[in-house]
């Protein structure tokens, strides 16, 4: 049975109005899907824009997401004047900024809003930050931003809900040693140190696309940033920084998604708009389940005839197997033939799904880091919750392969980071709808 589309009011037992994804399950997925700009790259560059002494930056490909919107919002509470002239398309001016503090619901709900510590410090020698949110999936510290950040000479307390730096007598370069691979502090000591007195190196420093991504925008507003990619990552502080034009790359996350949504339906979808290299780790897990890759320029097409057999994932930095995308291939595995174990070495508390999962059948047993999977025939289609944005993922892939209907609640988790995701999935013939209250 298709959906027919129809809208009611819904009101969540918390008081919270929120959309639902309703999905029937069963139809392969077949044609060709259009990557967004990368969230975990854009969420960096916008405020990275803000270091531009003189000039407005140009930015392209910027996704359609809730956690852009909200970041947007925060910039212009903060003075910047921001608008667009297409698509994808956000045009920062910095030069009307008036304040070096950021607070409000949009700071407290996104975990990038961490950056503007870091933009802010490099910028005004000083920032006044209120705790990050983002998703649930563990504890989250920022202790190694700190340390980067103090060993630039900056003070940091934490007061009120707010985490306070400044440097009343500037920022100068240091060496700092990250004592875990940190996404966040790697860029965010970036940001601070670009303008810093002298050279700052961080070593065991992230090697995500993103964060190269970050580097190259800064570079191209006059920094002098060397390394990143690798785990050295050297800056040569600069005096000045212009704004300048620039493209985010493609969002390896949403790409893996689709590739993962592709291969669960049996379809056949060319996925468009990637850097395939990003994707290696996820495209040799899929080849070594059975589904067939074909890699071009910028796109990679993912076909699918037979069952996936079960393969082992351990999630670890990049070049490693991301973390983000663990949750969509444990819905995968749920359904390949044989026995899987996913170890999650990132995040504590990365399972969440699993217990929805169980509702549409799966058979899954989580002992702390890892999961244990029996590939079952089928799943079958139930009300489950988003608890986190890829967990939302992995459910909305969970009931485009499962028999019957699936209706995934608390869909705001997965508006934070996927664009338009129920369009996207239509047009390659996915039976979804949106049941929205607004
Ligand atoms: C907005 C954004 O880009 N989010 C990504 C970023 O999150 P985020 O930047 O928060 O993640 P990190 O790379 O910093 O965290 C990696 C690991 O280091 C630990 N840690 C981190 C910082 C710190 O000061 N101390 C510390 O102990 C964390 O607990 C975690 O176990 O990278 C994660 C790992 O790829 C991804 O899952 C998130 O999607
Ligand atoms: C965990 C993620 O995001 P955030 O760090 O913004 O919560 C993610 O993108 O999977």
């Amino acid at each position: 049975m298709d959906l027919d589309i129809f809208f009611y009011i819904d009101i969540e037992k918390d008081g919270c109005s929120m959309d639902k994804l309703l999905i029937e399950g069963g139809k392969k997925l077949i044609g060709e899907v259009n990557i967004s700009g990368a969230k975990n790259a854009a969420v960096a560059i916008l405020p990275a824009a803000l270091l531009a002494d003189d000039g407005v930056c140009n930015i392209d490909n910027i996704p359609f997401i809730q956690d852009i919107k909200c970041l947007e919002n925060i910039l212009i509470d903060m003075g910047a004047s921001l608008t667009s002239e297409r698509d994808g398309h956000v045009r920062i001016d910095p030069n009307t900024l008036r304040t070096h503090v950021a607070h409000g619901e949009s700071v407290r709900t996104m975990r990038a809003s961490y950056y503007l510590l870091g933009a802010l410090l490099g910028k005004y020698n000083k920032a006044e930050v209120e705790f990050p949110g983002g998703c649930s999936i563990g504890v989250r510290p920022i202790d190694q931003h700190i340390k980067g950040f103090e060993a630039l000479g900056a003070k940091v307390n934490v007061e009120h809900g707010f985490i306070k730096v400044t440097a009343p007598n500037g920022l100068k370069g240091a060496n700092i040693y990250l004592d875990v691979v940190s996404v966040g502090a790697t860029i965010n000591i970036m940001l601070a140190a670009t303008k810093a007195e002298g050279l700052t190196v961080i070593e065991n420093a992230a090697k995500e696309p993103h964060v190269v991504d970050v580097a190259n925008f800064l570079n191209s507003m006059g920094a002098n940033i060397k390394g990143a990619g690798t785990d050295i990552i050297k800056i040569h502080g600069v005096k000045h920084l212009r704004g300048s034009d620039y493209s985010v790359i493609p969002d390896q996350i949403e790409a893996g998604t689709y590739m993962v949504a592709a291969a669960i339906t049996r379809g056949d979808v060319l996925i468009k708009n990637v850097i395939p290299y990003h994707l290696e780790s996820m495209s040799a897990k899929l080849i070594e389940m059975g589904v067939n890759i074909e890699e071009y320029e910028d796109s990679i097409r993912v076909f699918c005839d037979k069952r996936p057999k079960a393969v082992n994932i351990k999630t670890l930095p990049y070049p490693g197997f991301p973390t983000d995308i663990q949750q969509p291939f444990t819905t995968l595995l749920s359904v390949s033939e044989g026995r899987s174990i996913v170890t999650e070495s990132i995040w504590e508390g990365r399972f969440k799904h699993v217990d929805e999962l169980k509702r549409m059948g799966a058979n899954i047993k989580v002992e702390g880091k890892i999961a244990v999977i029996d590939g079952i025939d089928r799943l079958s289609g139930a009300e489950v919750m988003a608890t986190d944005l890829r967990a939302g993922a992995a459910l909305v892939i969970a009931g485009l392969a499962a028999e019957g209907r699936t209706t995934v609640t608390h869909v705001r988790h997965i508006d934070r980071g996927y664009e338009k995701i129920e369009e996207k999935l239509r047009k390659l013939g996915a039976s979804i709808i949106r049941i929205s209250n607004r």
